[in-house]
């Protein structure tokens, strides 16, 4: 097959998507300034604008659908001036061509005008509150995953994935920052001159494939390609955060250890880092708790990379070797940790994860148990 699985849910993530990372990529290029939301994290002007324009798509074809999403309006509807600000991107992304932005010649999107309003792009953004769940279907969206890789001028993804009766089904991530092959360099970190291509754009459909094209149809690798992972092979290689607190990489040492790796690690921002080794630029993603395992990973952080995961012949555990439940809320509550894996290799790899939480006293977290009481 030359082409995703089509339906009408695949087109509208992809005019969605698409026209979301033109918001993104226009913030990206004129060094955005961040506010700090109540957990101390960063969001900025393209996290707002890109919700807002992923979630009026959503709704004006399938106005049924909830979506859990990451940001909410509250910020904007106290500052005036950011608000306009992000109305603009939002207006400009839903005004552009579809046929000329995503080849769909047959795909109408069906916002209107009203859409780009100052009410309706926050009205827009906090139809990202659903809670959740197990049961019938919802979208799950991350506007821009990685904002502090955005910050810095690094990688970042806009993912969205449709999750039925908790299981993702649908995926499609936009990696501005991310070259179509990892033989063209990817952009040192700070240059925010873009990608040759535009970047790289992934689609997984559950029993369909994984699939990556270029985000710009007049690159030369504009039509959709399956991607797989690398086979089982020698020698692996590992990907992880850049954030240190996002991941426990003394862990992850020990683990490269256990498995004989010798390669440095490659540290990236985002979703990026499943789309990469997804595509087989690296063999694992490890995500293992720091500390005792308190953080609750988002499921919007990880629906649409364990599709594109799974989809291209890989294995996405937690650290306890139990698949990730994206049905118990906003929240992964009943997962520690991300272990990602070809489906050949992941049974090694988890263990040698366990045998490294064993010898640190956090064995519990591989067994699945809270932490024991002091
Ligand atoms: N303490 C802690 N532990 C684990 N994860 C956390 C933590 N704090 C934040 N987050 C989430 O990490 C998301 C970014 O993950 P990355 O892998 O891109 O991190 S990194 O910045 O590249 O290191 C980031 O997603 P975005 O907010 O969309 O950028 C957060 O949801
Ligand atoms: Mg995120
Ligand atoms: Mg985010
Ligand atoms: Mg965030």
């Amino acid at each position: 097959m030359s082409h995703p699985p089509a339906s009408v849910e695949l087109s509208t993530a992809i005019s969605a998507v698409s026209r979301a990372s033109l918001a993104t990529s226009s913030v990206f290029r004129s060094i955005p300034s961040s506010l700090t939301k109540e957990d101390k994290s960063p969001v900025t002007l393209g996290d707002f604008a890109a919700q807002a324009v992923v979630n009026s798509v959503l709704h004006a074809h399938f106005s049924q659908d909830k979506i859990v999403a990451e940001e909410e309006a509250s910020a904007l509807k106290e500052n005036g001036e950011l608000r306009g600000k992000v109305t603009a991107l939002v207006k400009e992304a839903l005004q552009r061509d579809e046929a000329g932005l995503t080849g769909q010649k047959d795909f109408k999107p069906q916002w209107t005008e009203k859409a780009a309003s100052d009410e309706a792009v926050m009205e827009s953004i906090d139809l990202g509150s659903y809670s959740g769940g197990s049961s019938g279907r919802f979208w799950t969206l991350d506007p821009i995953d990685g904002t502090k890789g955005f910050l810095r001028g690094g990688q970042y993804a806009v993912c969205l994935a449709l999750v039925e009766s908790g299981k993702p089904t649908l995926a499609v991530m936009a990696c501005p920052n991310l070259p179509f092959t990892k033989d063209v360099p990817k952009p040192q970190e700070g240059d925010r001159s873009g990608v040759d291509g535009g970047g790289s754009l992934f689609v997984a459909v559950k029993g369909g494939g994984a699939w990556q094209r270029s985000l710009n149809l007049s690159a030369a690798s504009a039509s959709f390609q399956p991607i797989s992972m690398r086979p089982r092979d020698a020698s692996l290689t590992f990907c992880e955060s850049v954030e240190a607190g996002h991941s426990s990489q003394g862990t992850n040492a020990e683990i490269a250890k256990l498995l004989t790796i010798t390669a440095p690690p490659v540290r990236m921002d985002s979703q990026a880092k499943y789309a990469s080794v997804a595509r087989g630029d690296g063999d694992v993603y490890l995500r293992l708790p720091t500390g005792k395992g308190e953080y609750q990973e988002k499921i919007w952080d990880h629906a649409s990379g364990q599709l594109l995961c799974e989809e291209a012949g890989g294995k996405v555990t937690d650290c306890s070797g139990k698949d990730l439940d994206f049905g118990q809320g906003r929240t992964l509550k009943l997962n520690k940790g991300v272990v990602v894996a070809h489906r050949d290799a992941h049974e090694e790899v988890l263990k040698a994860v366990q045998e490294a939480l064993e010898k640190e006293g956090r064995g519990y977290l591989a067994r699945g148990e809270p932490a024991p009481a002091l």
